[in-house]
């Protein structure tokens, strides 16, 4: 089991700059600000953290992609035609060439990145979408992926999973933001407002209530049928938003979605 955060380079020499795609399509933006909003998704895979729940496990646990050239991926973005591009993974901000697709696509699109909050870039955002990762989110091996020994990760995810000054840089720099917390049940409360007001101590930015997101933990509606309903009622009583996960109602777990 690859436990690099890192993806093998191929020894092909393509003309350009090259990023491992895992999945790149269209849908609607199913969490967040943006939910219900046509978008294209381009799934870079690698990822330097690794959430027991990871619902991308093709991108962290075990990679999978083929190598694109930042010319390839603009050409078949434009071919998807929406005007919202969300960059995701994995952890794109892994990839020093995110930056440069970033700034490709943004004269011609608004532009989204999905991110876990522990690495910033100077690349052109309107959404960053960060997600810090909770303490609820560190694998063991009691609540790892079937046939997944997470060894060294439990305390290198334990280790990574909140860079403060990445936080406030993602938070600064970009358009708009949001801090979307996935949610596993009540005892995440106390670290998310604490998290919450670390960030308010350090970003030179306000940071409303209506800007942390709860959304809940679950790859399949099974599982979000279990948990969506406290996380509502959480986002209700703590005065935070409630994100749904419209592509798991709708499309369940499946690929491309
Ligand atoms: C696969 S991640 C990729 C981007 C980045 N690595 C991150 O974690 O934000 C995309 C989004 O899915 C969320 N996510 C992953 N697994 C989930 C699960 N089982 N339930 C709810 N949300 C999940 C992440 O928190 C993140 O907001
Ligand atoms: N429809 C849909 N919306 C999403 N929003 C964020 C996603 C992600 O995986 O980053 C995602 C995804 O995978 N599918
Ligand atoms: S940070 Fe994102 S991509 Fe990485 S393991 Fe966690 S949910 Fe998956
Ligand atoms: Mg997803």
């Amino acid at each position: 089991m690859p436990v690099s955060d890192t993806v093998a380079r191929d020894d092909t020499d393509a003309e350009g700059d090259r990023l491992p795609i895992n999945e790149l399509f269209a849908s609607l933006q199913g969490e967040g600000k943006l939910a219900g909003v046509p978008s294209t998704f381009v799934r870079t895979s690698g990822c330097n953290l690794r959430c027991w729940f990871c619902d991308s496990f093709h991108t962290s646990w075990e990679p999978t992609h083929a190598w694109m050239t930042l010319d390839e991926i603009v050409a078949e973005v434009e071919s998807l035609s929406p005007e919202h591009v969300v960059v995701t993974g994995g952890e794109p901000l892994v990839h020093d060439e995110t930056d440069a697709l970033l700034s490709a696509l943004a004269d011609d699109y608004h532009l989204t990145v999905e991110t876990n909050g522990t690495l910033d870039t100077d690349a052109p955002v309107d959404l960053a979408s960060v997600s810090p990762k909770l303490a609820s989110s560190t694998p063991t091996p009691e609540n790892a992926p079937a046939d997944v020994d997470p060894g060294v990760w439990t305390a290198r995810h334990e280790d990574a999973r909140v860079d403060l000054d990445a936080l406030a840089s993602l938070v600064e720099h970009a358009a708009e933001f949001q801090l979307k917390f996935v949610v596993t049940g009540r005892d995440d409360l106390d670290e998310i407002e604490s998290l919450v007001a670390d960030v308010r101590g350090v970003a030179d930015r306000e940071v409303r209530d209506s800007d942390v997101l709860l959304m809940p933990e679950g790859q399949t509606r099974e599982q979000l049928a279990r948990t969506r309903t406290e996380v509502a009622d959480l986002a209700a009583s703590f005065g935070y938003r409630y994100t749904p996960r419209l592509h798991v109602d709708l499309w369940n777990d499946a690929p491309e979605t």
